[in-house]
């Protein structure tokens, strides 16, 4: 990376933690960061890095020329309202990963007319393997835009969208995303033991075979369809297990839970964005 703004973590959790993460195996500048949260003794790990860690959100403000907000939405306001002054004094580039809430709530919660990006990252940031949604509101320049895909493109992929709703979809496919090949996991890992597998056993063929499906997915011109017709042999084994999952509903199944996803990403916006 070659400028290395001062970042502030505001809520250094999950969301956060993944983030600082892919940035320290990235080489981010440790000293460059800062983490703040409810209980000091809870980020004694990041200091113990070389991280700066605070429970004053203002401090951190101060500090930064980048402001991360990740709380969860049901507190931004409160959080983004008490950091009003410090950020109008300070002006950093705000960027916030809170699902469903609106720049122009963010920007009104903390004082007004403000360079706001809106960033739908997901966990796996943690090991470089992120991908994010960005957009961009009209006051952010072209330097920010560029300083915050050096900062999330350190993580892994990040993507511009092009309208801010777009960014419940990308919440949908990617920010919820890690939990559904999760929760496919787990069913798999159970199936792999009524099948009479041990735990351990069922439990790395799984994860060895979503590793290797994604990165040929990744590495491969053709399409997922193309991919999974050529592990599918006629009258095999594959066309059984997805016969029976088109037949149980299962690309509806999951086209219903992302439109729940989205849905949930809307009304969060309009419950907490006022
Ligand atoms: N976890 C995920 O996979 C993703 C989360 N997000 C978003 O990231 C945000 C954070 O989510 P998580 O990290 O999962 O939640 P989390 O609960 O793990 O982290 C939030 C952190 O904020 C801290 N906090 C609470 N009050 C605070 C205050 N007044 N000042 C400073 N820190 C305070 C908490 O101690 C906690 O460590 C949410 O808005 C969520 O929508 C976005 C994409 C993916
Ligand atoms: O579940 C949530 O609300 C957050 C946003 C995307 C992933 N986790």
């Amino acid at each position: 990376m070659s400028t290395q703004p001062t970042l502030a973590f505001i809520g250094a959790g999950n969301m956060s933690r993944a983030i600082i993460g892919g940035l320290i195996s990235n080489q981010y500048p440790a000293d460059k960061i800062w983490a703040t949260g409810t209980q000091l003794e809870k980020l004694d790990d990041l200091k113990q890095q070389g991280m700066h860690t605070t429970t004053d959100n203002n401090a951190a403000v101060a500090a930064a020329d980048i402001v991360i907000l990740a709380v969860k939405p049901q507190i931004l306001k409160a959080v983004a309202t008490e950091m009003a002054a410090a950020v109008q004094q300070h002006q950093p580039l705000v960027i916030s990963v809170a699902a469903g809430i609106m720049c122009n709530s963010m920007e009104e919660w903390l004082g007004g007319n403000l360079a706001v990006v809106r960033c739908m990252p997901n966990t796996p940031a943690l090991v470089k393997q992120g991908a994010s949604g960005l957009y961009a509101n009209p006051q952010v320049n072209e330097s920010q835009r560029s300083q915050t895909e050096q900062i999330m493109q350190a993580t892994g992929i990040a993507l511009w969208v092009e309208t801010e709703s777009q960014l419940n979809a990308v919440t949908a496919v990617s920010g919820s995303g890690p939990a559904y090949y999760f929760l496919m996991m787990e069913a798999m890992v159970a199936a792999g033991e009524r099948l009479g597998l041990s735990r351990e056993v069922a439990e790395q063929l799984t994860i060895q075979t979503a590793l290797g499906a994604a990165d040929i997915a990744r590495q491969s011109d053709a399409d997922p369809a193309e991919l999974r017709r050529r592990v599918t042999s006629p009258k095999g084994t594959t066309e059984q297990a997805i016969l029976t999952f088109i037949d149980q509903g299962l690309p509806e199944i999951i086209a219903n839970g992302m439109q729940a996803c989205s849905d949930r990403a809307e009304a969060l916006a309009a419950e907490l964005g006022k």
